[in-house]
């Protein structure tokens, strides 16, 4: 592409009005995969493509220390985690979280997971319709509190649910949404802030390699434990997120019920279930982009960038990159065949490496739990979609079907195909 071309205006409204593919739609206007902008005032540098998430994730490059806007912290991540640190604390943190995400841990949560989908199951079938979205994350905190080691009462589990929904849908918006977020979050964060208490007092006891043990008992390089607020977010850091996997099982069922070619191919067996969960983290909206802070002077594709500058990683628009994506508006499971595996080119959870750098530490938790909920929407149940509003807005953060992907007539089918 073409030599960075600067765009000192502000985009607020731009971005507001074409949401996650504003700077798409900017890079494509000015063929270039840097460009500078302000967003509410602030100047950004908005980076998009492939080689540009080459130099996002170099850590000579970027830092994170006070690039997240405190919005966001009082809400969606929470102050003090592992998001926001750089270099050596970064990477002692970032080893703890995946210590976490061995094999046999991984199995461990994906068959607590299904387990939980039998039960759902059950009663779905008394009713007349489900709210998939809802329905799937109050299954999944079930299973992964259970995972990591977080008791929770029968009683407990629609507050909890409700908090962690209200935090992955206050990020991106204003008004109530946001204030039912910092509420959501304050509370939370009390809960956890308990429970570690109670590990480090010797009154809970989770199981050897769970979550709660290991961030309650976790020390930092210099041996000290974390303080009790940071492993409370750290410990939220773990379950919030993998109740958001709700988010992308939802997309699932969309994608199964919208792409009937799709759905064919993987019920004949031409298609594999992995491409198909590959194909809707890159086809759906999620993450729009990752941000980070310029940490010293340096000039790519004839941009400046200055040390202390806020930068965006387009995520959302690199899974739709035309250069990388051939026909990237079409949902097509296949075209994970023949995909390169570079870890900068599809990134939905961002780039680089798990444990050096601040790719997601749960991708492939939500890997392992699409594939189950895949396997179990087509092989486990039957169900109609009903009429209803599917349209998923990209000026909506986080994104989803308007509906929340209603259900009708659900059935376990033991074995036989699913879904209408
Ligand atoms: C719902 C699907 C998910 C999406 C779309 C997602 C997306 C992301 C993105 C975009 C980042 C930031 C990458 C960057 O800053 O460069 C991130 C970081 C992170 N994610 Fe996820 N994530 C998901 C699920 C999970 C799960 C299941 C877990 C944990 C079990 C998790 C834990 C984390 C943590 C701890 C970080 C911070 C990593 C670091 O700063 O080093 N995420 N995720």
């Amino acid at each position: 592409m073409s030599a960075a071309r600067s765009h000192p205006t502000d985009s607020t409204v731009a971005l507001l009005r074409e949401g996650y593919a504003f700077l798409l739609h900017r890079s494509e206007r000015d063929r270039t995969d840097v460009f500078e902008t302000r967003l509410l005032g602030v100047p950004v540098l908005c980076l998009h493509g492939e080689e540009a998430a080459r130099v996002f994730y170099d850590p000579e490059r970027f830092e994170r220390r006070g690039a997240a806007p405190s919005r966001a912290q009082k809400t969606l991540f929470g102050q003090g985690g592992v998001q926001g640190l750089d270099g050596e604390a970064h990477r002692a943190r970032k080893a703890m979280f995946m210590s976490l995400m061995t094999p046999d841990r991984l199995r461990d949560l994906a068959s607590l997971t299904t387990a939980q989908w039998h039960a759902a199951a059950v009663k779905w079938e008394m009713q007349d319709r489900v709210v998939l979205l809802d329905e799937v994350q109050e299954l999944l905190c079930r299973a992964v509190c259970r995972w990591a080691g977080v008791p929770l009462t029968p009683a407990e589990v629609t507050l909890r649910t409700a908090d962690f929904a209200a935090m992955i849908d206050s990020a991106g918006a204003v008004g109530p949404r946001h204030w039912r977020g910092r509420l959501g979050r304050a509370r939370a964060e009390r809960w956890a802030g308990g429970l570690i208490r109670q590990v480090r007092a010797g009154d809970l006891d989770p199981a050897e390699a769970s979550a709660l043990r290991v961030i309650a008992l976790h020390r930092d390089p210099a041996g000290a434990l974390l303080d009790e607020h940071t492993a409370a977010v750290e410990v939220l850091n773990v379950l919030r997120p993998t109740v958001a996997v709700a988010l992308y099982v939802t997309f699932t069922a969309l994608a199964l019920h919208e792409s009937p070619e799709a759905r064919r191919d993987l019920l004949s067996g031409r298609g594999a279930g992995e491409h198909f969960v590959q194909e809707v983290r890159r086809f759906y909206p999620f993450f729009p982009f990752a941000l980070a802070k310029v940490r010293r002077d340096f000039e790519w594709r004839g941009q400046p960038f200055q040390r202390g500058r806020r930068a965006l990683l387009n995520l959302y628009g690199t899974n739709h990159d035309r250069r990388l994506w051939g026909d990237p508006e079409r949902f097509r499971p296949g075209r994970f065949r023949d995909w390169n595996g570079s870890a900068y080119n599809f990134i939905p959870q961002g780039g680089g490496d798990h444990v050096q750098g601040h790719r997601c530490a749960g991708e492939w938790i939500t890997i392992e739990l699409m594939q189950g909920a895949l396997r179990f929407l087509t092989e486990e149940l039957t169900y109609a979609v009903p009429p209803q509003d599917l349209r998923v807005s990209l000026t909506r953060y986080p994104a989803r079907p308007a509906s929340r992907l209603v259900l009708s007539g659900v059935r376990r089918s033991g074995g036989r195909a699913g879904g209408a």
